[in-house]
Parts: structure tokens; sequence; C-alpha cells
């Protein structure tokens, strides 16, 4: 696609929001839950997009007068909500390189992330501040501190003080297309997060390819579960009304925020984890409540199961339900929609085939190339698979992120270098069908290399969960490499764990039948039942199964040759 589609030559993503703001200034940007009213009702404090575009320029031209320069790298660690938005823009403004790491990777993987990209400064809420200095010598090059919040013995400015700031002279940093915009962290699920470098040019096709692809207008207002989309609803000028929840654990969610701040602003779209509508889902269906209003529900960051797809669909039943496909490095790169989904490609699943992710984006290129775990430099060393078999999937396109800010190392397993473009090796394996439509088969890292040949986790799984008192299940491999023992671990609904002998044994011969009807599975002899997996916190659906691994170990040692 050319560049002359974007509508200015400066590529600053901070700018969209300037835009936006003259041409919708009274239309409510952000919306933030507050106290109750007297019968009940929610309170809302709010900010329009002409006020956020008026902050954030103001907060810029603060940072700029403190020192901060195109390039220098802050933490931003602000609880989402008006502050954090308009922080966002003012960091993109200043040309800034905000640093963004989820709290719910942990205490231990947080300090890590941040010893690995020595922030410049922190803008942060007063208790980072504390940890910081509590942590003495070991943020000692961070000098451009601004406490969002009560300052108290750190120094630094506070936010408020940013916010009276004359703008005069000051002009937004005119970025270039590869200019670094933001680091963001993966959820590590397999192996410690890496920091992934953002580019300007990256973020602004986000917004223009997911706006194109769901037809997203400006004046709607959207509930979303991931605060970055606040981001992106402001530069499309679209309401973001914040529900009250733990960002860094949504499986946590307390439905009726949702519904309540979607009932209460007629929201016509919600984005959220898996975790959130698994719980919102089974809330409606419970409570016999829907919400009508919704007109377009996004589901991403992990696989949705059916049983999510199909409750949501009830839920919201004005609406359609969308899983887009991607990753912190390439996003977005597929979608499909929930009646897609129940409609056809489900019935291939249940057998083996995998889980169909949809139909690319516009500007994402793809392919799939036989499974290495070796770097592959350029891209005459790579190996095209033909359509239908499974292999690694490659991608490439304007939204596609070039490098880790953490690891050399991983930049080099993660990209294939083409003429000037950059290939982004997912670390999923699949295939594409006569439609090009992406069935995703598992993570690369995840594959059981049995002596037979080589087993995905999506595919086996998905036939075992066909089960009706199976929950989810993982596929797992144990023994020397190249020579694994195929285990399936399964995990019950929740009041269908077995509970004597025999009727574990009933389940297990159960599972047994289903493995013996599919070729894929046929193999399968050892089966073994856990109550509660192992998942990540940030989806509460993404099964660690490097740990499962360990648990069947202990349990299968008999098996195990020598
Ligand atoms: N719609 C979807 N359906 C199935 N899987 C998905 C979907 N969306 C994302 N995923 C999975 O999530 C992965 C991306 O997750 P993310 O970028 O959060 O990093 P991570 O893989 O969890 O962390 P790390 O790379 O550190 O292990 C994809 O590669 C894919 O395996």
């Amino acid at each position: 696609m050319s560049e002359a589609t974007l509508t200015t030559p400066v590529f600053n993503v901070g700018l969209l929001l300037d835009e936006i703001a003259q041409t919708r200034p009274d239309g409510v940007a952000i919306a933030v839950p507050g106290k109750r009213n007297k019968d009940g009702s929610r309170k809302y404090d709010t900010i329009t997009f002409a006020g956020l575009a008026e902050d954030s320029t103001k907060v810029a031209a603060g940072l700029a007068q403190m020192g901060v320069t195109p390039g220098t790298r802050l933490a931003l660690m602000v609880r989402p909500g008006i502050d954090f938005v308009s922080l966002v823009f003012a960091l993109f403004k200043v040309g800034a390189v905000s640093i963004l790491i989820d709290p719910g990777m942990g205490k231990k993987n947080v300090l890590s992330c941040l010893d690995q990209v020595k922030p410049k400064g922190f803008v942060a809420i007063p208790i980072v501040h504390a940890v910081r200095k509590l942590c003495g010598r070991r943020y000692k090059e961070s000098t451009f501190n601004v406490t969002a919040g009560k300052r108290w013995f750190w120094g630094g400015a506070t936010l408020d003080e940013l916010r009276k700031t004359e703008v005069g002279d000051f002009r937004p940093f005119e970025a270039e297309a590869d200019d670094q915009a933001a680091i963001i962290f993966t959820s590590g699920s397999t192996g410690p997060p890496k920091g992934v470098e953002f580019r300007h040019e990256g973020f602004r096709r986000q917004v223009q390819f997911i706006q194109e692809r769901y037809e997203i207008q400006p004046g709607e207002v959207d509930v979303p579960g991931f605060p970055l989309f606040g981001l992106f609803n402001s530069a499309m000028g679209v309401t973001s009304v914040i529900p009250e929840m733990d960002f860094s654990r949504p499986a946590t969610v307390d439905p009726k925020n949702i519904l309540e701040a979607v009932g209460d602003w007629e929201a016509t779209q919600s984005f959220a984890s898996p975790a959130v509508w698994n719980a919102v889902g089974q809330f409606c269906e419970r409570e016999g409540l829907w919400m009508p209003s919704l007109k377009r529900v996004l589901s991403a960051g992990a696989p949705v199961p059916p049983h999510v797809l199909k409750r949501m669909k009830a839920a919201a039943p004005n609406a359609e339900m969308y899983t887009p496909y991607g990753a912190t490095e390439a996003l977005p790169v597929a979608s499909i929609s929930a009646s897609e989904v129940l409609g056809e490609t489900i019935e291939r699943s249940r057998e083996g085939g995998g889980t169909c992710v949809g139909s690319r984006f516009r500007g994402i290129d793809w392919q799939v190339i036989a499974i290495s775990d070796e770097p592959l430099d350029t891209i005459d060393q790579i190996q095209p698979l033909p359509r239908g078999e499974i292999g690694e999937l490659i991608v490439h396109g304007p939204v596609i992120t070039h490098r880790y800010a953490t690891s050399e190392e991983a930049t080099r397993l993660a990209k294939i270098h083409d003429g000037d473009a950059i290939w982004h090796r997912m670390g999923d394996v699949g295939y594409l069908d006569q439609q090009d439509r992406f069935w995703f088969c598992g993570r690369k890292s995840h594959r059981v290399l049995t002596a037979e040949g080589t087993m995905f986790t999506i595919p086996v799984e998905s036939i075992f969960n066909t089960h009706e008192k199976i929950f989810r299940s993982a596929l797992v491999g144990i023994g020397p490499e190249g020579a694994k023992i195929p285990v399936v671990i399964v995990e019950p609904w929740s009041g269908q764990y077995p509970n004597t002998p025999e009727e574990i044994d009933a389940l297990l011969d159960e599972l047994h039948e289903i493995g013996n009807k599919n070729p894929l599975t046929q193999r399968i002899e050892h089966f073994l039942l856990h109550p509660n997996f192992p998942v990540d916190v940030r989806h509460n659906a993404k099964i660690f199964r490097e740990k499962l691994t360990i648990w069947a170990e202990d349990r299968l040692d008999a098996i195990l040759p020598g």
C-alpha cells in the first residue's frame, strides 16, 4: 500500500488525536466511572477530544521543558483512565519512547524488564516512585520523573504541574515512519517477557487497518478491556468508557461492571480478552441478561473457545463477534467472525483441523514455511510449504515490528530479512486453506516430536475437548527429544471432576475411545486428569504446557525409558 493514503507526511501517531479534536471537539473521548448517585446510578468523569488534545500537548510541552527529547525512554506506569490516555499521547507528541509493562506479570519480571530497557525516567503513580526510591542506585539514571498523583519524598515534577505549562513555541515531534514510539513487553507465556519496539508508523497502521476492517465509525462508544485500546479509540474518534476492572487480571472482572458501562453509554463495541468474555457470557446466561446496544464484540490475545463465542452471541444478540489474531510483535494479522466459526469452521476443528483464525488484514503478507528452531537470517533460507501443510507462519507488512529492544538473540530468532523488508516469525504453527485462511495449530515450541512424527497441540486437544465433561486439555511430550511419548492431560469442567476410582476409570476409557476414532490421536495411550491448569495471568487462557510437562513427568516416571 502506498504512503499516500496517510493524511499527513508526519507519522507521529499522537497527532491523530489532534486531527480528531478538530472534527469532533466536543465529543467525549474518555469516560471513567466515579462515585454513585443516591439512586445507585453511576457518575462518570469525562474529557472531550479537544480537552484531551490540549491536555496532552501541555504535558508534552512540560516534558520538553524538563529536557525530554525525542528518543528518551520513559517508563509509563499509570492506571488506565484519563491520565493514562493523555500521557500516552503526551509522550508520543514529545517523541519519547513509552515503556509499557503489564504489572500483572509480577514484581520480579517487571523489575527485570526495567533493568533491560534502562528508562531515563518514570511517569508513574506514587507507589512506583516509592519503590524506585527504595531500589537505591538501581535507577540512578532515571532523571525525568513525573508523579501522577501526590508527590512525597522523591522529587521530580507532578502531572498537575506539567498540565499548567504554557505551550509557547513547543511543536510536536515530526516523527518519521521508523522512529520509535514505544517498547511493549510480551506476556511471556513461552519464556521471559520480551520488549517489542514499536514504530510510529506501526501504530498508525494498526489504527487504520482495525478501523477499516471492522468499519468502526467516529462517534461510536467502546468499552475497552485493554488499556491501550483507549489510544486506538481516541485516534479513531470513538468514545472509550473505561470499565472498573483489574486490567492485569481480566478473569477477575465483575461482569456487572461491563454490563453497567455498556448500558449507561449504549456502547456499540467492546474489545476485551477471552477471559472477560468467558466471565461475562456465563453471567449473562445465568442472570438472563443481554447487551442490546452492542453491534461489535472483539476478543483478542489468546485462543477463544467455541463455548465463549456461543454464550456471547446470546449475550450480545445484535452484535457480531470477531476474534482478531496476532501477537504483540504483529497485530492485527487476521480475523474471523463468530458466525463463520460456529457456522462452518468448528466442524473441521472438532476433527482435529486446528482453529481457523480467519483471513488476512489488509497490508499483511503471509506464508507457511518448514518448521525450524534455528535463526533464518534471510528469505532465501526459508522453505515454503504447499497450501494445507502444517508449518511455521511468517508475516510481513507495515504493522509488523522489526526488533526486540531487549535481546539481539530473540531478534535473530524471530526476524527474517528480505531486502529492506522484514518478516516476523509468529512462533505459531498451522496451515493456510484454499480460501487463504490460517488454521492455528498451536505454538511452535509446544509441538511434540515423537518417534513416529510431530504432533501439534490444538488439533489433538480439540478432539478431546469435544467430550462434554472436559473444559480444556493439553498435549505434552515426555521422554527424550525426538522420541517423546505423547500424554494428554484433561481438566474437567468445574463440578464435573470424577469422585471415585470407578468414575475416573470410566472417564479415561471414554477419552481412549475418542482418541481411537481419529488417526491424529489413536497412538495416544496416556491420559491424566488435572483439577486446574496453570495458565497465564493476563489472558487466563494460555495453558502453561511447560509446567504441565513437568507435572506429567512426575506422575508417569514409570513409563519413561531408562
Ligand atoms: N485469535 C487467536 N486465536 C488463537 N491464538 C491467538 C489468537 N490471538 C493471539 N493468539 C496467541 O497469542 C500469541 C501472542 O501473544 P502475546 O503477544 O501476548 O505473547 P505471548 O506469546 O503470550 O508471550 P511470549 O511471546 O513472551 O511467550 C499468538 O502468537 C498466538 O499464539
